[in-house]
């Protein structure tokens, strides 16, 4: 049976200040980097090991998987960055407080911008504080100006299909260490969750999720680590 396990990164120092943070590339709390490590221990200590772990092109990310690693004595296992792993872009909030953005905007705005399926937040305007195009890890691709969560989908799943889906085929453990919303579009694929049903879903950060999957890959159970 493969096993897949899902993690979100441990606290950002954005998600502290509650800031919208998407592409924008911020680092681990001290708090974030405990869950991280825990996050390594706890599957340890449950006997769970890989064989292939994927990631983001992002810090937070990055950090998160190697400290899980760390804990877990695996930090020589292959890991493959993509971009398309990476947060959803928050476009023109990003940056932004997001308790000062409802107060300007309205809480039902707010809350549409950051969990409504398709409806993305305003674009970010180009040659601003938040401009990642000249930022070369992201050389050759376009990056988005802003995305909802069904275009972070548009490019996740096709990653899922052409190189993750493959691995766990081929009899591989793999771990994602990833975001948010790049991981709901994930679980909103894998647990055949609708539309409007999805925007419920708040995946916590540094909490290792596991899947049971059949071997077509369907979904047959998934849990939090920590709960069983
Ligand atoms: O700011 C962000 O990029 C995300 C994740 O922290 O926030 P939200 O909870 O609004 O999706």
């Amino acid at each position: 049976m493969p096993t897949l396990v899902l993690i979100r990164h441990g606290q950002s120092a954005w998600n502290l200040e509650n800031r919208f943070t998407g592409w924008w590339d911020v680092n681990l709390t001290d708090q974030g980097i405990a869950e991280a490590k825990a996050a390594g221990e706890l599957m340890a200590a449950k006997g769970l090991d890989f064989d292939q772990c994927f990631t983001s092109f992002q810090t937070r990310a990055i950090k998160t998987l190697n400290l899980a690693l760390e804990a877990m004595e695996r930090l020589w296992l292959p890991v493959e960055k993509d971009w398309r792993l990476n947060e959803r872009h928050y476009g023109g909030l990003t940056g932004l407080d997001k308790a000062e953005t409802a107060a300007k905007h309205g809480e039902d705005q707010v809350k549409i911008w950051r969990r409504s399926f398709d409806i993305p937040p305003p674009v970010l305007a180009p040659d601003g504080d938040y401009d990642l195009t000249a930022d070369r890890r992201y050389a050759g691709i376009a990056i988005p100006d802003t995305e909802s969560l069904k275009d972070t989908i548009a490019r996740v799943l096709p990653y899922w299909e052409a190189r993750i889906a493959p691995a766990l085929k081929q009899g591989e453990r793999v771990l994602i260490s990833a975001h948010g919303n790049s991981l709901r579009a994930l679980v909103k694929h894998l647990s055949n969750i609708p539309d409007d049903e999805i925007t419920g879903l708040e995946i916590p950060t540094g909490q290792p999720i596991v899947y049971e999957l059949d071997d077509a890959l369907a979904a047959t159970d998934r849990y939090y680590l920590s709960e069983r």
